[in-house]
């Protein structure tokens, strides 16, 4: 996940390093790294003479064990030397560190060429511009001016300023849906979450995925056939609602979307329904017409939410759509869809930062349950190789 960008980062804070070390005068030194688990010594140990004898007093029966132990003992022994060597011979058990030999104090102009070289993978990267130049400026402030003293691990203090730059950019402020539906739920009515954003991004697969984490949580939940554009899109929802297990309002192609979601909530509040999804038709920002009949949806159905979907393979157009929607209907978050399938991470980077406002999920696959819950530190984590995140490419649908 996010494979292009983690590598540019990782490079980025490693090449910062060697400056580091170059204006340090850094040496290698050799350190003893932590033994292996196995306590290697309790398998060297001489038998203790007294043991020994104890060994010999044992009955008759006993001589079997004795030798066989013995045998066994000595396997272990060969076994934890093939290991030993093996770690020598990689030098596992030995560590060859770098230590600046005298105080460095970091100048601009020491990382300015690693950082100008970092500005333009990040954008070949598809990150936005603006969160390019945001990302190097959050990089400048964390290291011009800082001290560093031999002591210090050089290493770590890179990559943790690297990390809080990112941490930085991926910093909206969090939506937390389940609070929003159970604050309704004690008012007695239902949340509506409307679904905005371009032709085939997957808002309508999205829109089943999260009826289906919604369900799994306990949550009743119906979908709005809103999407009355498209043909085969009421169809597909209803095959969505279908495989599910949860009910789909709707009316004929070609009618009015406030008025299907205008339907389903009158709907969920007469059957106490927690959650209405409300799909919508796909349309591009700058086709004026329909922008204008979202900004209706929004205006007669005053959902909860504004949901845009984002497809992460379209790197700075999904930006440049969501802030077009933003300008629109005031999105309230994002789900970026596809990021299985996106090895660059540029979106995933840039879009809440560009528009100021969080992302929820992200899709990760064609089954109802890859939608992920997303925040800084996992896409953190992720970005610096802490944690792999394994997809799937099973299908549901
Ligand atoms: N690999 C992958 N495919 C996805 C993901 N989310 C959606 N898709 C696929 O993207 C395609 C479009 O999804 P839809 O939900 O039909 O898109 P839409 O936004 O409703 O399209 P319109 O109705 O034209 O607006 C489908 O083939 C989905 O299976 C995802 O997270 N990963």
């Amino acid at each position: 996940m996010f494979g292009k960008l983690k590598e540019k980062l990782l490079q980025t804070a490693s090449k910062i390093t060697e400056k580091i070390y170059t204006k340090g005068e850094a040496e290698e030194i050799k350190e003893e790294k932590k033994k292996p688990k196995i306590p290697i010594t309790g398998l060297f140990k001489k038998e203790s003479k007294a043991s020994v004898e104890e060994e010999k007093t044992e009955p008759e029966i006993k001589t079997e064990t004795v030798i066989e132990k013995k045998v066994e003992k000595e396997e272990e022994v060969k076994e934890e030397e093939k290991k030993i060597s093996l770690f020598d011979r990689f030098g596992l058990t030995r560590a060859i560190k770098k230590v600046i030999k005298k105080e460095v104090v970091i100048l601009e102009e020491d990382i300015e060429d690693v950082l100008e070289e970092l500005e333009i993978e990040l954008l070949e990267a598809d990150v936005a511009l603006e969160v390019v130049e945001k990302l190097i400026e959050n990089i400048k402030n964390e290291l011009v001016g800082k001290k560093i003293s031999p002591d210090d691990d050089v290493e770590e203090i890179t990559i943790n300023a690297v990390k809080n730059a990112i941490k930085n950019i991926l910093s909206q402020e969090k939506i937390d849906i389940e609070e929003i539906i159970k604050k309704n739920k004690a008012q007695g009515k239902p949340t509506v979450i409307v679904f905005v954003g371009i032709n085939g991004t997957g808002k309508t697969t999205t829109i089943a995925k999260l009826a289906y984490k919604l369900k799994q949580k306990g949550y009743s939940v119906v979908l709005a056939a809103g999407d009355t554009f498209r043909a085969g899109a009421i169809e597909q929802l209803e095959q969505h609602a279908k495989n599910i297990g949860v009910k789909v309002i709707k009316h004929k192609q070609g009618a009015d979307s406030a008025a299907v979601i205008y339907d389903a909530i009158q709907h969920a509040k007469a059957r106490g329904i927690d959650v209405v999804l409300a799909d919508t038709a796909g349309r591009q920002a700058t086709n004026t017409n329909l922008m204008e009949e979202i900004k209706k949806v929004v205006r007669v159905t005053k959902p909860d939410l504004v949901i845009f979907v984002g497809d992460a393979l379209t790197g700075n157009d999904a930006v440049y759509q969501a802030e077009e929607f933003n300008k629109a209907v005031d999105i309230d978050g994002i789900i970026l869809t596809k990021v299985d399938a996106d090895a660059k991470g540029g979106a995933a980077l840039s879009i809440g930062y560009a528009i100021g406002k969080p992302i929820l999920y992200l899709g990760v696959g064609q089954r109802y349950s890859d939608l992920i819950e997303f925040d800084a530190d996992w896409m953190v984590k992720k970005l610096f190789g802490e944690e792999e995140f394994e997809f799937s490419t099973e299908r549901e649908f």
